[in-house]
């Protein structure tokens, strides 16, 4: 692991569980600093996790050697032009905002020589996150394998060669545990509509969902062959399945995460043009 001093700016959702799958890396809290203009952000930061913080975003540079910008992407721009305004030596300026670009990170921030952009997902809190990663051939080697070993250290990391596949990796991973969590939803409420205590219902929707989740994590999985195994010939299993796919199922995901991919590309023109 290595121990370079890493500063977050922005304290949200990202920032935490980023921080949180750190810490659970043994990574130190005094290595940690994060700025947020909200003086509630910065004590639950503080209180929760022993991590300095800072109202200014330039004490960023100061403080650390690698520098994720976690804010929304509208404000990416002001961030960066804040950060260039300090100075940054060869820091390493990692940015996780859906849909801005490696070449509009190089412009606000005066040299793109050590940004990397960065997609991760929420379970890097519990060291179980994925990332897409992307950088430029101008970027230095040292900053590609600051961000591999950060991203790393709280899941599994993979590099794309080309920056438009980020707009997949945002519908397939960064946005992912979401859909999961609102199908448990969905789940749970028909569990409950069905004669299930709330309790009762969220059990069983839970411990399925992780019983399914061990399976899938096998190696060299076959999803369908597991599906079969559950699936007994006219059994109650294909009742549930034929259910869904009458309403055409592959075609209602694909629409939800070309969606989802269609909105990252357009978040970061939003960040181009600065607008909200
Ligand atoms: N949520 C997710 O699952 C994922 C999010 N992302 C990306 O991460 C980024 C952040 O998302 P998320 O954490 O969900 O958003 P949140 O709204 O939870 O957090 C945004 C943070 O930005 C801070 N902030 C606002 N303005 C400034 C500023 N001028 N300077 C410094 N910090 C500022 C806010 O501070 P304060 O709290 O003080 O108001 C807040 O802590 C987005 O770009 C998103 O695309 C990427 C992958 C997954
Ligand atoms: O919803 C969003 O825009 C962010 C990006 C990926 C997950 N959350």
């Amino acid at each position: 692991m290595m121990t370079t001093k890493v500063a977050f700016i922005g304290g949200g959702h990202m920032a935490t569980a980023i921080i949180e799958g750190l810490l659970a890396a043994d990574r130190p809290a005094s290595d940690i600093l994060v700025c947020a203009p909200s003086t509630a952000t910065r004590q639950r930061l503080s209180d929760r996790y022993q991590v300095t913080t800072s109202a200014r975003n330039g004490d960023a540079v100061a403080f650390a050697q690698v520098i994720i910008v976690a804010v929304k992407p509208q404000l990416v721009a002001q961030v960066c032009a804040e950060l260039a305004a300090v100075g940054l030596a060869d820091h390493t300026v990692i940015s996780i905002a859906a849909g801005v670009q490696h070449q509009q990170l190089g412009q606000w921030l005066g040299d793109d020589r050590h940004v990397v952009c960065a997609m991760p997902n929420l379970p890097t809190a519990m060291q179980q996150g994925m990332t897409g990663l992307y950088c430029s051939a101008a970027t230095a080697a040292a900053s590609r394998q600051l961000a591999e070993q950060l991203f790393g250290a709280i899941g599994e990391a993979i590099w794309l060669s080309d920056e438009c596949d980020m707009a997949a990796v945002v519908a397939a991973a960064g946005s992912a545990p979401a859909y999961f969590f609102r199908f448990m939803e969905a789940m749970t409420k028909a569990a409950v509509q069905q004669g299930l205590s709330e309790q009762q219902a969220a059990r069983c929707v839970r411990q399925s969902a992780i019983g399914a989740v061990a399976m899938a994590s096998e190696p060299q999985v076959d999803l369908a062959q597991l599906r079969e195994q559950v699936t007994s010939p006219n059994g109650s299993t294909a009742a549930a399945l034929d259910a869904f796919n009458a309403m055409d199922m592959d075609q209602v995901v694909a629409m939800a995460m070309a969606a989802a991919a269609a909105r990252t590309r357009q978040l970061g023109q939003g960040a181009d043009a600065g607008a909200g």
